[in-house]
Formats: C-alpha cells, structure tokens, sequence
C-alpha cells in the first residue's frame, strides 16, 4: 500500500511556512507524494481568486518531484470540504494509506468541520505546531490531547502525530499585510511567488 499527505490550505499565498511543513513532512514520515490541495471556496474565510493561488503554489513547489498540486477542489460546487477532498482523492489514487498535514491552529477546529468525527478516521493527521497558545513541544502536544478528548469523548479515535518543526511565525495574513504596507516580503516566500504577487499586483491597494 502506498502512502500519500495532503496539504489542504487556502494558500493565500503559500509561504516558507507551509513549505517548511512538507519538507519536515516528507523527511518524518516514508510516503511516496505529498499532493498540495488549495481550496477554491474556504468554508470560513474569502480568499484571492483560484487561480492566482494556483499559480504561486505550482510556482513554489515545481522543484521537488515528489509533490503534486491538486485541482480536485476546483469540481467542488459550493465549499470546499476536506472529507469530499479526501473521498475523491482516494477514488483517484486507491490502495493508499494517507496522511493529512495541518497546522495546529486548524487542528484545534476539526472537531467542528462539516463530517469532521469521519473525516477524523479517515487519515492519520501530522500536525505542524504553530505559536499562538503553543510556544513548546510539550504545550503543542497537550492541545493535540485536547482535540483527541473531544474526538473520545464521543467514542471515536484519531491518529496524529505532531512535526518535528521549529515555530514558523510567518502567515499569509502577515505577508498580505506587508503587501498593503509595502514592506519586503523578500524572506518571507520563495523569489517566483514574490515576483508574480509584484507582477499581478496582489495584496497592495490597486489590485488587477
Ligand atoms: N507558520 C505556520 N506554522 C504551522 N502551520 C502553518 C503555518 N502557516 C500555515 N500553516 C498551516 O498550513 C495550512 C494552510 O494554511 P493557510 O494557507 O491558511 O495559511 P495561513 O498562513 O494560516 O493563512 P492566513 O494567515 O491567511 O490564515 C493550515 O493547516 C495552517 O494551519
Ligand atoms: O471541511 C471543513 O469543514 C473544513 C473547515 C475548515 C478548514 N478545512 C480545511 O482545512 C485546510 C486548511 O484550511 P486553512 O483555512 O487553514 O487554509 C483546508 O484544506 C480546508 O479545506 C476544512
């Protein structure tokens, strides 16, 4: 059986953090592809248009062979949610085990996502801490307790396991931010994906 994580997010846009995160993924955990899925309708937040995000997430992750960008989302009508992601995905990629890569600021929502008790069940999750009420390893893990007691406390289980990462503090809020501002994002994402936000005009206050 093979083993293959999904990285859902709305990628707005992708940034070292996310890719950080695949990287500590892939050298953690053995599996085969890591498939990067953006959300075209967020349930709970408005996001750029699909396919600028599209564009820098395909731009930033075109070096590394083992990761495939999915537009499995882009069929969705209406929000886009992770348990249909991960039913369609596996009616394209049977006889997998797989793996779904999360902050742990999302994490801590699951319990509250549309089917979440299943989708909960359906993957083993690899959590990446995030600060925000979790500065140590020892505080990441006892918010990944939390949402594991919700998941028991109505008789179900779940499988997670944290990352091991350092605390990336940067965002796609901070660097939207710096784009309104004018402040250099020059560290903050890959040179491609700085240049196509620079180029379309992104994030600052006279879009496209
Ligand atoms: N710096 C980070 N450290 C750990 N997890 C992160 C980090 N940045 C993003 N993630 C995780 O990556 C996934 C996709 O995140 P998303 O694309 O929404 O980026 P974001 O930086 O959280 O965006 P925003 O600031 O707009 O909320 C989520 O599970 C999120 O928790
Ligand atoms: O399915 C849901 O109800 C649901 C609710 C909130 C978030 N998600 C998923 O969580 C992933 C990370 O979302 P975000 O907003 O942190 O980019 C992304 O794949 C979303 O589709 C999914």
């Amino acid at each position: 059986m093979q083993q293959i994580a999904i990285f859902g997010g709305t990628f707005d846009p992708i940034h070292w953090g996310h890719l950080l995160i695949a990287e500590a993924a892939m050298a953690q955990i053995s599996m085969e592809q890591l498939i990067w899925v953006p959300s075209i309708n967020p349930p709970h937040k408005q996001a750029t248009a699909f396919e600028h995000r599209l564009a820098m997430l395909k731009l930033a992750t075109r070096n590394n062979p083992a990761f495939t960008v999915s537009i499995i989302e882009k069929e969705s009508v209406g929000n886009s949610y992770a348990i249909n992601t991960l039913i369609n995905l596996s009616a394209l990629y049977p006889n997998t085990h797989w793996y779904w890569i999360i902050g742990l600021d999302a994490f801590q929502t699951l319990p509250r996502w549309y089917c979440g008790i299943e989708l909960a069940q359906m993957c083993d999750w690899l959590i990446a801490p995030r600060p925000a009420g979790a500065e140590t390893i020892s505080q990441s893990e006892s918010v990944c307790k939390q949402v594991e007691q919700k998941f028991k406390e109505k008789s179900n289980t779940i499988n997670w396991q944290l990352l091991n990462t350092p605390l990336v503090r940067v965002s796609s809020s901070k660097i939207r931010e710096f784009c309104r501002l004018g402040v250099s994002i020059k560290n903050l994402v890959p040179e491609s994906v700085r240049l196509y936000i620079s180029t379309h005009q992104l994030y600052s206050d006279n879009p496209e």
